[in-house]
């Protein structure tokens, strides 16, 4: 979430408190104050953002879903565990251990890691496998012959078996995984085909590499796909039918150069930077760069796929989703967005009102700030660690605090969700702080669309937030995202509109840029909250939203902040009627006129643009959709993953003799090491993600192929199937979750009344 502050000496004339909330309670966080309650540590789950009006600071804050997503998958996996298993039974074949008198035992030195065998032929069910020769063979290859069934002793002795990780190198023109393909776990059913085929043909042992290994080749690789399909593409290249207004032409006339510097431009109007639609004033900070520093990225190519094109599930750059490698991207960066911190030095409080770790989104400290009213703020995130009980309030400041209440109760997709309000000194002074939803990496209309860009890509990130995406823009919008910001505004209007609110937040710097064309309307509520006192009537506010939206149209129209000026008016319409549609330049006069207007006229002038962007918005559903297909299977494994690290190597089994060598937990230990702990024939590890993702997904299924599993001093082999693992981790797991259910109610763990 991200909250604004505003220090308010004139609002605390109004409570004489020292810090007043309201709280809006809303079904979204008690969900999460129910899963807060059944895990510890809740305030690293919920993120925010806070909005902090002060004559310094601003504050905001949101729930963070991810992390909602991984407590609720948990609860299904216990229940899931706990409803299936009964006491352990190992339906394993048979340990076969060395008879001592026919042979005697290996000495015991620094037992090697143990060489495993994927055995899944069925002859291995019944007959004893050949087992390692010598701890000096490390060889582990694939027999090519059916295992022959042998007296143990010459088991024992039988030339090394072949598991199928150190396979014989594959034919040229075979497939096999490549390094880098096996860095990226499969997202669909294809790429789990892909990733068996791969266990069943791995390739060679020396070809193996740690995951990290990407190739360079394939670093530049979203780079040049960003250029081909990124989001603000060449107006020239957008098919938005209105070529006829071609920027170089349209604009010429204009004597305004895209990519010139907009001071440059003789259509600059430096009385622009006093546009102050709501009393704002906009003054040369506006432009100030803020403060930068350095960081060191994370590498996205270990993140995102780098496999080969043909293998990337979706390459089209729709209107609201980008192909499946920039959205893949884009969304890494928004969580590594949402975890950062600020350098230390800020003098940031560490606690407000239940939120901590605030990040300002902008510069702070003593800079020349415009003003929303008598009142400067900043905007900052924030993490939610509790949800915050209502403060002592007073009935003024309850007054006061009213309309936050009712925005809170607004939602819509194109209006950043109010949460809170609350008054706070934590920032030596007075000020009003507006929680609001948090929505990573966003940037205003003004700062994706007006503000003159830099010519090169940054690798910079200012307090965390990315800064080297979609620098490249041209400067005029095309039309296509200009009618789709129109309807998305337009709905938002008709929404608070149609419960008697006025919005008075229309303005380039306060509509946030949240994802591919996707805008909503930010900062809702707080100059309710500062004018409260000043009575207006709600159908006059509404004629200014209209107006101020009308402005808007015409300064995305031209990029120019005087745009929708007086005096500057012939030229935008004629900078309108020379790039647009003569659509917009007939909503966007009608807006601007002094007539009575309505958003339900507003409307229907824009129905047919409304139906294209329905459509654009049922084909993302279905792409997104189609992209969380991909990501089920990571749930379910990692889950898997999960259980193995509960499981495995706790000290208070150590003594357990259920974990010995002849228990029935002794399976999961041999398990463990036949997935993630295989080496080749010269004892090199061997890292496989294919092997892995393979195993694991048999493992889920519990299917009855069989595989040999060797004791680590390789004395013993065991025969079992995946069934037969899983029930085996399926019953320790429970009984670990019976364990810490009755740690907390004081039961014994092992007492099944
Ligand atoms: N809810 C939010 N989630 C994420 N980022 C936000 C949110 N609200 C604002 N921001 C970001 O915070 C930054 C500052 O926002 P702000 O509204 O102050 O814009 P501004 O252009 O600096 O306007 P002003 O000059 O009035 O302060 C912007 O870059 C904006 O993208």
């Amino acid at each position: 979430m991200s909250v604004e502050f505003v220090p308010l000496k004139q609002f605390l004339t109004i409570s004489k408190t020292q810090s007043t909330s309201t709280n809006i309670p809303s079904s979204t966080s008690q969900n999460f104050l129910s899963i807060e309650s059944s895990t510890r540590n809740s305030e690293t789950l919920r993120e925010g953002g806070i909005q902090v009006y002060s004559s310094q600071n601003s504050v905001w804050h949101e729930e963070a879903l991810a992390f909602r997503l991984v407590a609720s998958a948990g609860q299904q996996t216990a229940g899931a565990v706990m409803a299936f298993f009964s006491r352990p039974q190992s339906a394993a074949v048979r340990i076969v251990k060395p008879n001592s008198e026919e042979e005697p035992p290996k000495p015991k030195q620094t037992p090697p890691p143990r060489k495993v065998n994927n055995s899944s032929t069925k002859q291995t069910a019944d007959v004893p496998q050949p087992a390692p020769a010598s701890p000096a063979t490390r060889s582990i290859q694939r027999s090519a012959e059916p295992p022959v069934a042998s007296p143990l002793a010459q088991a024992i002795n039988a030339p090394a078996f072949v598991p199928p990780r150190s396979a014989p190198r594959p034919a040229e023109g075979s497939p096999s995984l490549t390094p880098q393909a096996a860095v990226f776990v499969p997202k669909t059913p294809a790429g789990i085909a892909i990733a068996r085929n791969a266990a069943a043909s791995p390739p060679p042992a020396e070809s193996a590499q740690p995951f990290a290994a990407a190739s360079p080749a394939l670093q530049a690789e979203p780079e040049n796909h960003q250029q081909e399909n990124g989001q603000e593409p060449q107006m020239a290249a957008e098919h938005n039918g209105h070529q006829e207004y071609g920027y170089q032409t349209g604009y010429e006339d204009y004597n305004y150069q895209g990519t010139q510097d907009v001071t440059d431009s003789p259509y600059f109007d430096p009385n622009q930077l006093e546009y102050h639609p709501h009393g704002y004033e906009h003054d040369t900070s506006y432009f100030a760069h803020p403060p930068m520093f350095l960081r060191q990225p994370l590498n996205y190519l270990l993140y995102t796929p780098s496999m080969p094109p043909q293998l990337i599930r979706n390459t089209i750059n729709t209107h609201f989703v980008p192909p499946s490698i920039d959205l893949r991207q884009i969304l890494q960066e928004m969580s590594e967005t949402t975890r950062g911190v600020a350098p230390a030095g800020l003098g940031l409080p560490e606690e407000l009102q239940g939120y901590h770790t605030l990040v300002p989104l902008e510069q702070t400290g003593n800079v020349e700030r415009r003003k929303l009213v008598n009142w400067h703020s900043t905007v900052y995130r924030a993490i939610n660690a509790t949800d915050g009980l209502p403060g002592q309030t007073t009935a003024s400041c309850i007054s006061a605090f009213a309309p936050i209440e009712l925005w809170s109760q607004i939602q819509h997709p194109g209006v950043v969700a109010v949460k809170e309000a609350f008054t706070t000194k934590s920032f030596n002074d007075n000020s009003l702080v507006v929680v609001y939803a948090y929505h990573p990496n966003a940037k205003t209309l003004f700062e994706a669309h007006v503000k003159p860009k830099p010519q090169t890509q940054q690798q910079t990130v200012f307090y965390g937030r990315h800064h080297h995406r979609h620098q490249q823009q041209t400067q005029v919008l095309p039309e296509h995202t200009l009618w789709s910001y129109i309807v998305q505004i337009a709905s938002a209007i008709k929404k608070v509109h149609e419960r008697g609110q006025a919005v008075r937040m229309i303005d380039v710097s306060k509509i946030l840029v949240t994802s591919q064309n996707r805008i909503r309307i930010g900062s809702c509520g707080i100059i309710d909250v500062l004018l409260y006192d000043t009575q207006q009537d709600a159908s006059f506010l509404q004629q200014e939203d209209l107006l101020a939206f009308g402005r808007l149209i015409f300064i995305l129209c031209t990029n120019n902040l005087s745009a929708a000026n007086q005096q500057n008016m012939p030229k935008s319409i004629d900078a309108v009627k020379r790039l647009y549609s003569v659509d917009v330049q007939t909503l966007a006069l009608y807006l601007c006129s002094k007539m009575h207007k309505s958003i339900e006229h507003v409307l229907e002038m824009v129905k047919g643009r409304i139906l294209a962007e329905h459509d654009e918005a049922l084909m993302a559903t279905d792409r997104l959709e189609y992209e969380l297909l991909g990501e089920l299977e990571n749930a379910r494994l990692f889950r898997l993953v999960c259980k193995f690290g509960f499981i495995n190597e706790r000290p208070e089994f150590a003594r357990d003799a259920r974990w010995s060598e002849t228990g029935d937990r002794y399976i999961i230990k041999l398990f463990r090491d036949y997935v993630f702990h295989q080496i080749d024939e010269h004892g090199n590890p061997v890292l496989d993600l294919g092997h892995v993702l393979t195993c694991l997904n048999k493992l889920d299924a519990g299917t009855d192929e069989k595989m040999m599993l060797v004791a680590r001093d390789e004395q013993s082999c065991l025969v079992v199937s995946y069934k037969d693992v899983k029930t085996c981790i399926a019953n320790a797991f429970d009984e670990l979750m019976r364990a810490t259910t009755a740690s907390q109610t004081g039961k014994d763990p092992y007492s099944r009344a």
